[in-house]
């Protein structure tokens, strides 16, 4: 059985509007990791790109908790852990770079050990440690994935639309923690509000399975998240709206901010420095980049 495995993990987008801690989109960005297991005592991390100088490179970093759960699930006499990885998602952007790193931990621990678990178990495994399964889903799946939790087990569907689309993703220059985002959210919300939710999510997972895009307009609104976490980003409102002015079929929060995200068809480059635009006036340095759907989540490379 080979001892390294190097596998590559799309960031995600979660919520799309509505869909809180249930819709996530797997986007064409990545984490490419390396490991190596080995009866060498200790833990060698290297770390390079996005956010190498704040992420712990000892056993408190989340990859490593993900590799030891597939080792203490298998039985895994492995004492030594070596990993290289080589981070392009940005953290704490609402990218979903925890999530990203909790798959590729799991997904290249479970090829190291024999392969004993299917990518249902690792989704069960990575909700658990990374808490909701908005994120992790599309990590591991690809495409874009619907969430639910029942009674603590993530069940989820996975879909590819049949009319392309791109995103456009805003990159504030300051990070926001998701523990921090979910901090400014409501214990309750009004009944209507719960109603204007429920409706757009149906209409957003219809829109987009059937190619209606014309419908994210509508679809991709919401009241349960993003009006309480605006405070948090200056010039949210005016961003989205400037996306929207600049031809977006819609635009939203993503995940847990701050950055933000435009579905278009068409006028990528006019909507992304519109949304910078707008950022800027509101003194808050940013850059654009376009996104496509990942079809297939976490590979081995
Ligand atoms: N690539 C990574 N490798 C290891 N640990 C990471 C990585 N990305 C994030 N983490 C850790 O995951 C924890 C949660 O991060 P947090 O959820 O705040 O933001 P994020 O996952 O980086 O982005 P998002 O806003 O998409 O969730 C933090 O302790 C962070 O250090
Ligand atoms: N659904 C999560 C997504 C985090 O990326 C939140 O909004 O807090």
């Amino acid at each position: 059985m080979a001892n390294t495995v190097k596998i590559r993990v799309p960031g995600t987008t979660a919520n799309c509007g509505p869909g809180f801690d249930a819709v996530g989109i797997a986007c064409t960005l990545y984490n490419d990791l390396e490991l190596t297991l080995s009866d060498e005592d200790g833990i060698s991390l290297e770390i390079t790109g996005e956010g190498a100088e704040f992420i712990p490179a000892d056993e408190s970093n989340v990859v490593v908790k993900a590799i030891k759960m597939i080792l203490n699930k298998t039985g895994h006499t492995a004492k030594g852990i070596k990993l290289t990885m080589a981070n392009h998602i940005p953290l704490a952007r609402g990218l979903g770079s925890s999530a990203a790193a909790i798959v590729g931990g799991l997904v290249g621990a479970n090829e190291l050990t024999g392969r004993h678990f299917t990518k249902e178990d690792i989704l069960a495994m990575a909700t658990t440690i990374e808490g909701h399964p908005d994120n992790v889903a599309p990590a591991i799946f690809g495409g874009i994935t619907v969430s639910i939790m029942d009674s603590g087990i993530a069940k989820y569907l996975r879909f590819l639309p049949p009319t392309d689309f791109s995103m456009v993703v805003v990159i504030p220059e300051f990070n926001l923690s998701t523990k921090a985002a979910r901090k400014v959210l409501p214990e309750t919300v009004p009944f209507a509000d719960a109603v204007f939710n429920v409706s757009r999510a149906a209409l957003l997972i219809g829109a987009l399975c059937t190619g209606e895009l014309k419908l994210l307009s509508h679809a991709l609104q919401d009241r349960l998240h993003q009006p309480y976490r605006e405070k948090l980003i200056p010039g949210m409102a005016q961003v989205l709206s400037a996306a929207r002015q600049a031809g977006a079929l819609g635009a939203v929060l993503s995940g847990a901010g701050p950055c933000l995200l435009a579905f278009t068809d068409g006028n990528s480059d006019k909507i992304g420095r519109a949304m910078v635009k707008a950022f800027h006036i509101h003194k808050v340095k940013a850059s654009y980049q376009l996104l496509q759907i990942d079809p297939q989540g976490a590979v081995i490379i």
